[in-house]
């Protein structure tokens, strides 16, 4: 579907991994789409390239898919998928700022929390949404994407307050029109709850990863690192008691162990990260943790150790 400029339905920004596969699926569903690449010299490698090398159930496609950047950007934006890393959002925006229309449709689709408020703050008519992705793609190199592993994906208001202005019919239709299949996107009537669970369990893999250089199921036969998780998990739990989102925690101990055993052979994200010589996504979970505990006058003392030793690991990697 295009709208009636003939521009694609969707934009988006960030050509990685999860935004190659929103692309790569809409084009096989007959959907025009656009890539935004970061600037021209991304632009002319990908032509070079001849799109996007995309491979799914041990099959490998080459898919032109139309792409622009900044620079040769021509109509205005009206839906924006963006999947650039949590970080990279609000430098990514401004490139385009001029072309987003005021009121467009924002949606999130990345770890973490905190950026939606930037965001918001910067397109104050725009309905900005966040999605939580269990999806599972990788780049095997720049503009090749592998879709790893099935998963589902929840769209909503882009909060942990539990009040939102944003309808659930809202939400469904920019689901539906998000779902390539066989991506499934739906409208979550309590995304509170999912980004927040999200976030806890964020919070507990992803940076002992780093801290002890191993898998995600690793972590499970380390007994330094399951102390590690108690430990966050007790201060998330007492953070969420205090927001009153405990009721969205319940069993997070238990939670954590899961997600570690079904992810076992998972490289955690911010591993990868670090691994590859990148910025993690730190900020935008444990120290958006930190920085919200912090407003309620508590301190959570192994967060933020794990806050300051991921900050101190990616400086060293900088060098
Ligand atoms: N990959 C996965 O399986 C999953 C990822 N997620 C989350 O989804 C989000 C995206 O992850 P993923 O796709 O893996 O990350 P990638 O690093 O693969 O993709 C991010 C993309 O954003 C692009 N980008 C960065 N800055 C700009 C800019 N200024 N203008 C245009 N493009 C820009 C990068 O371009 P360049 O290549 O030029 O740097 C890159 O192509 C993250 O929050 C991640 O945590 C969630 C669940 C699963
Ligand atoms: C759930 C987990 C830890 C899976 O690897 C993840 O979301 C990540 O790596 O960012």
């Amino acid at each position: 579907m295009t709208n009636k400029a003939n521009n694609p339905a969707w934009s988006i920004l960030g050509a990685g991994a999860i935004g190659s596969l929103w692309a790569c699926y809409a084009q096989n569903n007959g959907q025009a789409v656009e890539l935004i690449l970061r600037d021209q010299a991304s632009l002319a490698a990908y032509q070079a390239h001849g799109g996007i090398s995309f491979s799914s159930e041990q099959q490998t496609q080459l898919l032109n898919i139309s792409a622009c950047c900044p620079e040769t950007l021509a109509h205005p934006i009206q839906q924006l998928l963006i999947t650039t890393k949590a970080q990279q959002t609000i430098a990514a925006l401004q490139s385009i700022k001029a072309h987003i229309h005021p009121k467009a449709h924002l949606v999130l689709l990345q770890n973490g929390l905190g950026i939606t408020e930037q965001v918001q703050a910067h397109f104050p008519q725009a309905l900005v949404l966040q999605a939580s992705t269990t999806e599972g793609a990788y780049r095997s190199s720049r503009f090749a994407v592998v879709h790893a592993g099935r998963g589902q994906t929840l769209i909503g208001a882009a909060s942990i307050e539990p009040r939102t202005n944003t309808s659930l019919a809202q939400s469904t239709a920019i689901a539906e029109s998000l779902s390539f299949a066989p991506l499934q996107v739906a409208a979550s009537e309590n995304m509170a709850a999912v980004l927040w669970r999200k976030l806890a369990i964020n919070c507990a893999i992803n940076p002992l990863t780093v801290l002890h250089r191993c898998r995600n199921g690793e972590l499970l036969s380390n007994p330094a690192a399951l102390t590690h998780i108690s430990q966050v998990v007790d201060e998330i739990l007492q953070l969420s008691k205090q927001l009153h989102l405990d009721q969205y925690v319940e069993g997070l101990q238990q939670q954590v162990l899961d997600v570690a055993r079904n992810t076992a052979n998972n490289r955690s994200s911010m591993l990868q990260d670090i691994e590859s010589g990148r910025e993690t996504e730190i900020d935008a979970i444990t120290g958006y943790l930190c920085r919200l505990a912090a407003k309620q006058g508590l301190t959570l003392p192994t967060n933020q150790f794990l806050y300051d030793e991921i900050q101190r690991i990616t400086a060293l990697n900088r060098r």
